[in-house]
Protein backbone atom coordinates (compact mmCIF):
# COMPACT_ATOMS: atom_id res chain seq x y z
CA UNK A 1 0.00 0.00 0.00
CA UNK A 2 1.26 3.62 -0.36
CA UNK A 3 0.48 6.29 1.45
CA UNK A 4 -2.84 7.47 -0.41
CA UNK A 5 -5.95 8.02 0.76
CA UNK A 6 -8.32 5.13 0.52
CA UNK A 7 -11.75 5.42 -0.50
CA UNK A 8 -14.13 4.86 2.52
CA UNK A 9 -17.60 4.56 1.15
CA UNK A 10 -19.22 5.51 -1.99
CA UNK A 11 -22.83 6.48 -1.94
CA UNK A 12 -24.83 6.50 -4.82
CA UNK A 13 -28.28 8.56 -4.48
CA UNK A 14 -30.40 8.92 -7.28
CA UNK A 15 -32.48 12.40 -7.25
CA UNK A 16 -34.99 14.38 -9.06
CA UNK A 17 -35.52 17.92 -9.73
CA UNK A 18 -38.55 20.42 -11.26
CA UNK A 19 -38.88 21.33 -15.21
CA UNK A 20 -40.80 22.93 -17.54
CA UNK A 21 -43.02 21.46 -20.50
CA UNK A 22 -39.86 21.60 -23.10
CA UNK A 23 -40.29 19.71 -26.56
CA UNK A 24 -38.34 17.44 -28.65
CA UNK A 25 -38.52 14.83 -30.92
CA UNK A 26 -38.88 12.72 -28.17
CA UNK A 27 -41.78 14.28 -26.92
CA UNK A 28 -42.10 16.80 -24.09
CA UNK A 29 -40.46 16.61 -21.09
CA UNK A 30 -41.54 15.35 -17.89
CA UNK A 31 -42.40 17.95 -15.08
CA UNK A 32 -39.17 16.06 -13.21
CA UNK A 33 -36.17 15.03 -14.26
CA UNK A 34 -34.07 13.15 -12.58
CA UNK A 35 -30.23 12.43 -12.02
CA UNK A 36 -27.39 10.31 -10.15
CA UNK A 37 -24.84 11.83 -7.42
CA UNK A 38 -22.20 9.35 -6.73
CA UNK A 39 -20.60 10.76 -3.03
CA UNK A 40 -17.28 9.30 -2.29
CA UNK A 41 -15.93 9.96 1.13
CA UNK A 42 -12.06 9.27 1.90
CA UNK A 43 -9.77 8.01 5.01
CA UNK A 44 -8.60 11.72 5.19
CA UNK A 45 -12.10 12.70 5.42
CA UNK A 46 -13.40 14.47 2.60
CA UNK A 47 -15.90 13.84 0.29
CA UNK A 48 -16.12 13.83 -3.38
CA UNK A 49 -18.99 13.77 -5.92
CA UNK A 50 -20.13 13.12 -9.39
CA UNK A 51 -23.44 13.51 -11.65
CA UNK A 52 -24.88 11.44 -14.44
CA UNK A 53 -28.63 11.07 -16.28
CA UNK A 54 -30.92 8.78 -14.08
CA UNK A 55 -31.36 5.53 -15.30
CA UNK A 56 -32.41 1.85 -13.56
CA UNK A 57 -29.71 0.20 -15.65
CA UNK A 58 -27.67 2.67 -14.11
CA UNK A 59 -27.87 2.28 -10.50
CA UNK A 60 -27.80 -1.33 -10.89
CA UNK A 61 -24.38 -0.46 -12.73
CA UNK A 62 -22.92 1.43 -9.48
CA UNK A 63 -24.02 -0.85 -7.33
CA UNK A 64 -22.06 -3.46 -8.77
CA UNK A 65 -18.57 -1.00 -8.98
CA UNK A 66 -19.18 -0.32 -5.68
CA UNK A 67 -16.72 -3.00 -4.02
CA UNK A 68 -14.39 -1.82 -6.62
CA UNK A 69 -14.48 1.92 -5.36
CA UNK A 70 -14.51 0.91 -1.66
CA UNK A 71 -11.30 0.21 -0.31
CA UNK A 72 -9.51 1.68 -3.40
CA UNK A 73 -6.22 4.15 -3.22
CA UNK A 74 -7.19 7.59 -4.86
CA UNK A 75 -3.77 7.85 -6.29
CA UNK A 76 -4.39 4.59 -8.24
CA UNK A 77 -7.63 6.46 -9.43
CA UNK A 78 -6.30 5.45 -13.32
CA UNK A 79 -5.87 1.53 -12.05
CA UNK A 80 -9.86 1.53 -10.23
CA UNK A 81 -11.19 3.54 -13.62
CA UNK A 82 -9.17 0.82 -16.15
CA UNK A 83 -10.84 -1.76 -13.93
CA UNK A 84 -14.20 -0.53 -14.49
CA UNK A 85 -13.37 -0.28 -18.28
CA UNK A 86 -12.25 -3.93 -18.41
CA UNK A 87 -15.18 -5.59 -17.11
CA UNK A 88 -17.70 -6.82 -19.23
CA UNK A 89 -20.63 -4.02 -17.91
CA UNK A 90 -18.92 -1.94 -20.67
CA UNK A 91 -20.23 -4.67 -23.30
CA UNK A 92 -23.37 -5.89 -21.86
CA UNK A 93 -24.62 -2.58 -21.68
CA UNK A 94 -24.51 -1.73 -25.02
CA UNK A 95 -26.78 -3.93 -25.68
CA UNK A 96 -29.68 -2.05 -24.04
CA UNK A 97 -31.44 0.62 -25.58
CA UNK A 98 -32.80 3.63 -23.07
CA UNK A 99 -35.69 4.94 -22.28
CA UNK A 100 -35.01 8.48 -23.56
CA UNK A 101 -36.65 8.12 -27.49
CA UNK A 102 -34.02 10.02 -29.22
CA UNK A 103 -32.48 7.73 -31.73
CA UNK A 104 -28.82 6.73 -31.45
CA UNK A 105 -28.09 9.38 -28.78
CA UNK A 106 -26.15 6.25 -27.45
CA UNK A 107 -26.12 8.04 -23.70
CA UNK A 108 -24.39 4.37 -22.48
CA UNK A 109 -25.20 3.11 -18.65
CA UNK A 110 -21.83 1.93 -18.57
CA UNK A 111 -20.35 5.45 -19.44
CA UNK A 112 -22.32 7.35 -17.55
CA UNK A 113 -21.93 5.24 -14.59
CA UNK A 114 -17.90 5.38 -14.86
CA UNK A 115 -18.06 9.01 -15.61
CA UNK A 116 -19.68 9.68 -12.28
CA UNK A 117 -17.25 7.62 -10.12
CA UNK A 118 -14.68 9.22 -12.19
CA UNK A 119 -15.44 13.36 -11.75
CA UNK A 120 -16.28 11.82 -7.91
CA UNK A 121 -12.39 10.80 -7.69
CA UNK A 122 -11.28 13.68 -9.51
CA UNK A 123 -12.87 15.69 -7.08
CA UNK A 124 -11.13 14.00 -4.13
CA UNK A 125 -7.80 13.72 -6.18
CA UNK A 126 -8.25 18.02 -6.52
CA UNK A 127 -8.81 18.93 -3.26
CA UNK A 128 -5.91 15.79 -1.80
CA UNK A 129 -3.44 18.08 -4.30
CA UNK A 130 -5.28 21.29 -3.31
CA UNK A 131 -5.53 21.58 -7.07
CA UNK A 132 -9.07 22.46 -9.29
CA UNK A 133 -9.50 19.53 -11.36
CA UNK A 134 -9.00 21.69 -14.76
CA UNK A 135 -5.37 21.42 -13.69
CA UNK A 136 -5.46 17.21 -13.52
CA UNK A 137 -6.94 16.97 -17.12
CA UNK A 138 -3.95 16.28 -19.63
CA UNK A 139 -3.51 20.31 -20.71
CA UNK A 140 -3.80 21.90 -17.39
CA UNK A 141 -5.96 24.93 -17.01
CA UNK A 142 -6.74 27.13 -19.66
CA UNK A 143 -9.20 29.66 -19.08
CA UNK A 144 -11.27 31.10 -16.13
CA UNK A 145 -14.70 30.98 -17.57
CA UNK A 146 -16.36 28.79 -20.29
CA UNK A 147 -18.41 30.42 -23.04
CA UNK A 148 -22.02 28.93 -22.71
CA UNK A 149 -24.86 28.67 -25.37
CA UNK A 150 -28.96 30.09 -24.20
CA UNK A 151 -30.29 26.85 -24.81
CA UNK A 152 -33.72 27.70 -26.04
CA UNK A 153 -36.86 25.31 -26.47
CA UNK A 154 -40.32 25.58 -27.36
CA UNK A 155 -42.50 25.49 -24.26
CA UNK A 156 -45.95 23.35 -24.53
CA UNK A 157 -48.75 24.48 -22.07
CA UNK A 158 -48.72 22.85 -18.79
CA UNK A 159 -52.28 24.36 -18.29
CA UNK A 160 -53.39 21.57 -20.88
CA UNK A 161 -51.66 18.67 -18.60
CA UNK A 162 -52.65 17.13 -14.77
CA UNK A 163 -48.67 16.93 -14.32
CA UNK A 164 -47.25 18.91 -11.85
CA UNK A 165 -45.29 21.30 -13.72
CA UNK A 166 -44.43 24.55 -11.61
CA UNK A 167 -45.47 28.08 -12.07
CA UNK A 168 -42.97 30.97 -12.58
CA UNK A 169 -42.46 33.72 -10.27
CA UNK A 170 -44.35 36.64 -11.45
CA UNK A 171 -43.23 39.96 -10.51
CA UNK A 172 -39.35 38.81 -10.50
CA UNK A 173 -36.67 38.29 -12.95
CA UNK A 174 -38.45 37.74 -16.50
CA UNK A 175 -36.49 34.62 -17.23
CA UNK A 176 -37.31 32.81 -13.53
CA UNK A 177 -41.22 33.55 -14.64
CA UNK A 178 -41.40 32.90 -18.87
CA UNK A 179 -39.42 29.46 -18.87
CA UNK A 180 -42.72 28.34 -17.19
CA UNK A 181 -45.38 29.41 -19.74
CA UNK A 182 -45.83 28.52 -23.51
CA UNK A 183 -43.66 29.21 -26.00
CA UNK A 184 -44.88 27.68 -29.34
CA UNK A 185 -43.99 30.05 -31.71
CA UNK A 186 -40.89 32.58 -33.02
CA UNK A 187 -42.54 35.48 -30.96
CA UNK A 188 -42.33 33.25 -28.14
CA UNK A 189 -39.29 31.75 -28.30
CA UNK A 190 -37.52 35.51 -28.89
CA UNK A 191 -39.36 36.37 -25.70
CA UNK A 192 -37.41 33.70 -23.67
CA UNK A 193 -34.17 34.19 -25.82
CA UNK A 194 -34.15 38.16 -24.48
CA UNK A 195 -35.23 37.04 -20.68
CA UNK A 196 -32.01 34.51 -21.09
CA UNK A 197 -29.44 36.97 -22.33
CA UNK A 198 -30.69 39.75 -19.82
CA UNK A 199 -29.83 37.05 -17.06
CA UNK A 200 -27.26 35.26 -18.22
CA UNK A 201 -25.68 37.23 -21.01
CA UNK A 202 -25.35 35.07 -23.68
CA UNK A 203 -24.24 35.84 -27.12
CA UNK A 204 -25.09 32.50 -28.82
CA UNK A 205 -28.63 30.61 -28.79
CA UNK A 206 -29.54 27.26 -29.43
CA UNK A 207 -32.60 26.41 -30.65
CA UNK A 208 -34.02 22.39 -29.60
CA UNK A 209 -35.61 21.66 -33.13
CA UNK A 210 -36.86 18.85 -34.22
CA UNK A 211 -40.43 19.96 -32.78
CA UNK A 212 -42.44 21.79 -35.89
CA UNK A 213 -42.18 21.81 -39.13
CA UNK A 214 -38.68 22.83 -40.25
CA UNK A 215 -40.47 25.89 -41.84
CA UNK A 216 -40.99 27.36 -38.36
CA UNK A 217 -38.28 26.63 -36.93
CA UNK A 218 -36.14 28.32 -39.32
CA UNK A 219 -38.46 31.16 -39.30
CA UNK A 220 -37.39 31.29 -35.66
CA UNK A 221 -33.79 30.80 -36.07
CA UNK A 222 -34.54 34.14 -38.55
CA UNK A 223 -36.43 35.93 -36.07
CA UNK A 224 -33.37 34.90 -33.42
CA UNK A 225 -31.00 36.71 -35.96
CA UNK A 226 -33.60 39.90 -36.34
CA UNK A 227 -33.53 40.69 -32.64
CA UNK A 228 -29.66 39.45 -32.24
CA UNK A 229 -27.69 40.78 -35.27
CA UNK A 230 -24.79 39.73 -33.70
CA UNK A 231 -25.44 36.53 -31.96
CA UNK A 232 -24.68 33.20 -33.06
CA UNK A 233 -27.83 31.09 -33.57
CA UNK A 234 -28.28 27.48 -34.35
CA UNK A 235 -31.08 24.92 -34.21
CA UNK A 236 -30.86 21.17 -33.60
CA UNK A 237 -33.55 19.20 -35.10
CA UNK A 238 -32.46 15.84 -33.63
CA UNK A 239 -32.01 14.19 -37.48
CA UNK A 240 -35.48 14.63 -38.16
CA UNK A 241 -35.04 15.94 -41.17
CA UNK A 242 -34.43 14.12 -44.35
CA UNK A 243 -30.70 14.50 -46.15
CA UNK A 244 -33.09 16.50 -48.85
CA UNK A 245 -34.75 18.91 -46.51
CA UNK A 246 -31.85 19.43 -44.53
CA UNK A 247 -30.10 20.51 -47.68
CA UNK A 248 -32.84 22.70 -48.53
CA UNK A 249 -32.68 24.34 -45.08
CA UNK A 250 -29.39 24.28 -44.61
CA UNK A 251 -28.96 26.47 -47.95
CA UNK A 252 -31.29 29.13 -46.81
CA UNK A 253 -29.36 29.40 -43.23
CA UNK A 254 -25.71 29.43 -45.03
CA UNK A 255 -23.68 32.05 -44.09
CA UNK A 256 -25.74 33.30 -41.44
CA UNK A 257 -25.19 30.53 -38.77
CA UNK A 258 -21.71 29.44 -37.47
CA UNK A 259 -22.74 25.37 -37.91
CA UNK A 260 -26.02 23.16 -37.56
CA UNK A 261 -26.77 20.09 -35.24
CA UNK A 262 -27.81 16.60 -36.60
CA UNK A 263 -29.69 18.33 -39.55
CA UNK A 264 -30.17 14.46 -40.62
CA UNK A 265 -29.50 11.31 -39.48
CA UNK A 266 -29.70 7.79 -41.52
CA UNK A 267 -32.11 7.08 -44.55
CA UNK A 268 -32.39 4.69 -47.13
CA UNK A 269 -30.01 2.81 -46.14
CA UNK A 270 -27.40 5.06 -45.45
CA UNK A 271 -26.04 5.89 -41.91
CA UNK A 272 -26.11 9.20 -39.88
CA UNK A 273 -22.54 9.72 -40.97
CA UNK A 274 -22.99 9.42 -44.75
CA UNK A 275 -25.95 11.31 -44.94
CA UNK A 276 -23.99 14.14 -42.79
CA UNK A 277 -21.11 13.81 -44.97
CA UNK A 278 -23.46 14.43 -48.18
CA UNK A 279 -24.95 17.63 -46.15
CA UNK A 280 -21.60 18.99 -45.29
CA UNK A 281 -20.50 18.64 -49.03
CA UNK A 282 -23.33 20.16 -50.65
CA UNK A 283 -23.66 23.46 -47.99
CA UNK A 284 -20.48 23.65 -46.78
CA UNK A 285 -22.10 24.13 -43.01
CA UNK A 286 -20.37 22.80 -40.31
CA UNK A 287 -21.81 20.02 -38.37
CA UNK A 288 -21.99 19.39 -35.09
CA UNK A 289 -23.25 16.12 -33.45
CA UNK A 290 -24.02 14.68 -29.95
CA UNK A 291 -25.65 11.27 -32.13
CA UNK A 292 -23.29 9.67 -34.41
CA UNK A 293 -19.77 10.28 -32.87
CA UNK A 294 -20.49 9.11 -29.04
CA UNK A 295 -17.43 6.93 -28.90
CA UNK A 296 -13.76 6.40 -30.15
CA UNK A 297 -15.72 3.93 -32.66
CA UNK A 298 -18.23 6.31 -34.02
CA UNK A 299 -15.84 8.88 -33.94
CA UNK A 300 -12.98 7.55 -36.22
CA UNK A 301 -16.10 6.60 -38.22
CA UNK A 302 -17.39 10.10 -38.10
CA UNK A 303 -13.86 11.16 -39.09
CA UNK A 304 -13.21 9.29 -41.87
CA UNK A 305 -16.10 10.21 -43.32
CA UNK A 306 -15.63 14.05 -42.70
CA UNK A 307 -18.93 13.94 -41.46
CA UNK A 308 -18.39 16.43 -38.49
CA UNK A 309 -17.04 19.54 -37.83
CA UNK A 310 -17.58 19.77 -33.44
CA UNK A 311 -18.11 16.52 -31.66
CA UNK A 312 -20.30 17.80 -28.58
CA UNK A 313 -18.33 15.28 -25.94
CA UNK A 314 -20.22 15.47 -22.94
CA UNK A 315 -18.38 14.07 -20.00
CA UNK A 316 -21.55 11.65 -19.19
CA UNK A 317 -21.38 9.96 -22.07
CA UNK A 318 -17.38 9.94 -22.82
CA UNK A 319 -16.31 10.72 -18.91
CA UNK A 320 -14.61 13.78 -18.00
CA UNK A 321 -10.94 12.62 -19.00
CA UNK A 322 -11.86 10.86 -22.06
CA UNK A 323 -14.15 14.04 -23.16
CA UNK A 324 -11.04 16.15 -22.54
CA UNK A 325 -8.67 13.66 -24.86
CA UNK A 326 -11.76 14.74 -27.78
CA UNK A 327 -10.90 18.13 -26.98
CA UNK A 328 -7.09 17.79 -27.14
CA UNK A 329 -7.91 15.64 -30.79
CA UNK A 330 -9.80 18.66 -31.54
CA UNK A 331 -7.23 20.88 -31.20
CA UNK A 332 -4.66 19.21 -32.85
CA UNK A 333 -6.97 17.77 -35.90
CA UNK A 334 -8.42 21.41 -36.45
CA UNK A 335 -11.37 20.66 -35.11
CA UNK A 336 -13.66 23.12 -32.93
CA UNK A 337 -14.51 21.62 -28.83
CA UNK A 338 -18.20 21.74 -28.41
CA UNK A 339 -20.27 20.03 -25.43
CA UNK A 340 -23.44 18.67 -25.16
CA UNK A 341 -25.98 18.46 -22.15
CA UNK A 342 -29.13 17.11 -20.78
CA UNK A 343 -30.94 18.76 -17.51
CA UNK A 344 -28.84 18.23 -14.89
CA UNK A 345 -28.01 19.57 -11.34
CA UNK A 346 -24.85 21.99 -10.47
CA UNK A 347 -22.52 19.23 -10.07
CA UNK A 348 -23.29 18.60 -13.41
CA UNK A 349 -22.21 22.27 -14.38
CA UNK A 350 -19.36 21.89 -12.41
CA UNK A 351 -18.02 18.86 -14.02
CA UNK A 352 -18.47 20.98 -17.91
CA UNK A 353 -16.89 24.44 -16.35
CA UNK A 354 -13.69 22.25 -15.33
CA UNK A 355 -13.68 19.98 -18.47
CA UNK A 356 -13.91 23.58 -20.85
CA UNK A 357 -11.48 25.28 -18.97
CA UNK A 358 -9.05 22.57 -19.77
CA UNK A 359 -9.94 22.61 -23.26
CA UNK A 360 -6.61 23.28 -24.97
CA UNK A 361 -7.08 26.26 -27.95
CA UNK A 362 -9.60 28.93 -29.45
CA UNK A 363 -11.67 26.90 -31.09
CA UNK A 364 -14.11 25.92 -28.69
CA UNK A 365 -17.63 26.64 -29.40
CA UNK A 366 -20.09 27.36 -27.15
CA UNK A 367 -20.98 24.68 -24.36
CA UNK A 368 -24.58 23.34 -24.43
CA UNK A 369 -26.22 23.68 -21.05
CA UNK A 370 -29.78 23.08 -19.45
CA UNK A 371 -28.75 24.33 -16.62
CA UNK A 372 -30.89 27.64 -16.90
CA UNK A 373 -33.94 25.56 -16.69
CA UNK A 374 -32.84 24.17 -13.22
CA UNK A 375 -31.51 27.43 -11.86
CA UNK A 376 -32.28 27.94 -8.45
CA UNK A 377 -32.63 24.05 -7.98
CA UNK A 378 -29.37 23.24 -6.76
CA UNK A 379 -27.52 21.20 -4.67
CA UNK A 380 -24.64 22.47 -3.52
CA UNK A 381 -23.77 25.87 -1.26
CA UNK A 382 -22.64 27.48 -4.23
CA UNK A 383 -23.59 27.00 -7.72
CA UNK A 384 -21.00 27.39 -10.40
CA UNK A 385 -22.36 31.00 -12.00
CA UNK A 386 -22.99 31.90 -15.72
CA UNK A 387 -22.29 35.79 -16.39
CA UNK A 388 -22.37 37.52 -19.37
CA UNK A 389 -22.22 34.59 -21.55
CA UNK A 390 -19.57 32.45 -19.41
CA UNK A 391 -19.69 29.74 -16.93
CA UNK A 392 -17.03 30.64 -14.41
CA UNK A 393 -14.82 28.03 -13.04
CA UNK A 394 -15.62 27.27 -9.05
CA UNK A 395 -13.05 28.89 -7.28
CA UNK A 396 -11.34 26.03 -4.68
CA UNK A 397 -9.77 22.79 -5.20
CA UNK A 398 -11.20 19.58 -6.75
CA UNK A 399 -14.58 20.72 -8.34
CA UNK A 400 -14.55 23.43 -6.22
CA UNK A 401 -18.24 22.98 -4.99
CA UNK A 402 -19.96 21.11 -1.49
CA UNK A 403 -22.80 19.50 -1.37
CA UNK A 404 -25.75 20.97 0.76
CA UNK A 405 -26.46 18.05 2.22
CA UNK A 406 -30.60 19.21 3.39
CA UNK A 407 -31.24 20.07 -0.56
CA UNK A 408 -29.93 16.19 -1.61
CA UNK A 409 -31.85 14.55 1.19
CA UNK A 410 -34.77 16.49 -0.35
CA UNK A 411 -34.43 15.96 -4.18
CA UNK A 412 -34.03 11.55 -3.15
CA UNK A 413 -37.09 12.28 -1.29
CA UNK A 414 -38.35 13.24 -4.32
CA UNK A 415 -37.09 11.01 -6.57
CA UNK A 416 -38.77 8.06 -4.68
CA UNK A 417 -42.37 9.69 -4.59
CA UNK A 418 -41.93 9.30 -8.35
CA UNK A 419 -43.94 6.94 -10.33
CA UNK A 420 -41.56 6.98 -13.51
CA UNK A 421 -38.07 7.66 -12.49
CA UNK A 422 -36.72 6.73 -15.97
CA UNK A 423 -36.79 9.57 -18.88
CA UNK A 424 -40.11 9.25 -21.01
CA UNK A 425 -41.24 12.25 -22.88
CA UNK A 426 -44.07 10.72 -24.76
CA UNK A 427 -45.89 10.92 -21.08
CA UNK A 428 -46.34 14.55 -21.45
CA UNK A 429 -46.56 14.15 -24.90
CA UNK A 430 -49.88 12.24 -25.02
CA UNK A 431 -51.43 15.13 -23.26
CA UNK A 432 -51.06 17.37 -26.59
CA UNK A 433 -51.49 14.92 -29.57
CA UNK A 434 -53.96 10.96 -28.51
CA UNK A 435 -51.92 7.96 -28.78
CA UNK A 436 -48.80 10.28 -29.50
CA UNK A 437 -45.77 7.84 -30.41
CA UNK A 438 -42.05 8.76 -31.28
CA UNK A 439 -40.89 8.74 -34.69
CA UNK A 440 -37.46 9.51 -35.38
CA UNK A 441 -37.99 11.32 -39.05
CA UNK A 442 -41.03 13.02 -38.20
CA UNK A 443 -40.93 16.61 -35.95
CA UNK A 444 -42.96 16.03 -32.61
CA UNK A 445 -46.12 17.48 -33.42
CA UNK A 446 -46.05 16.33 -37.27
CA UNK A 447 -48.62 13.61 -36.68
O1 LIG B 1 -33.34 18.09 -23.48
C1 LIG B 1 -33.71 17.76 -24.62
O2 LIG B 1 -34.88 17.60 -24.93
C2 LIG B 1 -32.65 17.58 -25.65
O3 LIG B 1 -33.22 17.15 -26.85
C3 LIG B 1 -31.62 16.60 -25.18
O4 LIG B 1 -32.25 15.42 -24.78
C4 LIG B 1 -30.63 16.25 -26.22
O5 LIG B 1 -29.81 15.28 -25.70
C5 LIG B 1 -29.71 17.30 -26.61
O6 LIG B 1 -29.63 18.36 -25.82
C6 LIG B 1 -29.23 17.45 -27.99
O7 LIG B 1 -28.47 18.33 -28.19
O8 LIG B 1 -29.59 16.67 -28.86
MG1 LIG C 1 -28.09 17.65 -30.15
Amino acid sequence: MSDSPVIKTMRVVPVAGYDSMLLNIGGAHNCYFTRILVILTDSAGRTGVGESPCHASTLALLARFRPQIEGSELLRQNATIATLFASDARHQQTAHTDNIHIPQMNPEKFYNAAAAIEAALLDLLGQHLNLPVAELLASGKQRDRVPVLGYLFYIADRNLTSMNYQAGHAGGDAWLQLRHEKAMDADGVVRLAEAAADRYGFRDFKLKGGVHHADVEVETVNALLTRFPQARVTVDPNASWSLDEAIYYGKQLAGRIPYLEDPCGAEQGYSGRETLAEFKRATGIPVATNMIANDWRQLQHALQLNAIDIPLADPHFWTMRNAHTVAQLCHEWGLTTGCHSNNHFDVSLAMVAHLGAAAPGDRLTAFDTHWIWQDGQQLTLHAPQIRDGYLELPEGPGLGITLNMARVEAAHELYNSLPDKNRNDALGMQFLIDNWSFDAKRPALLR
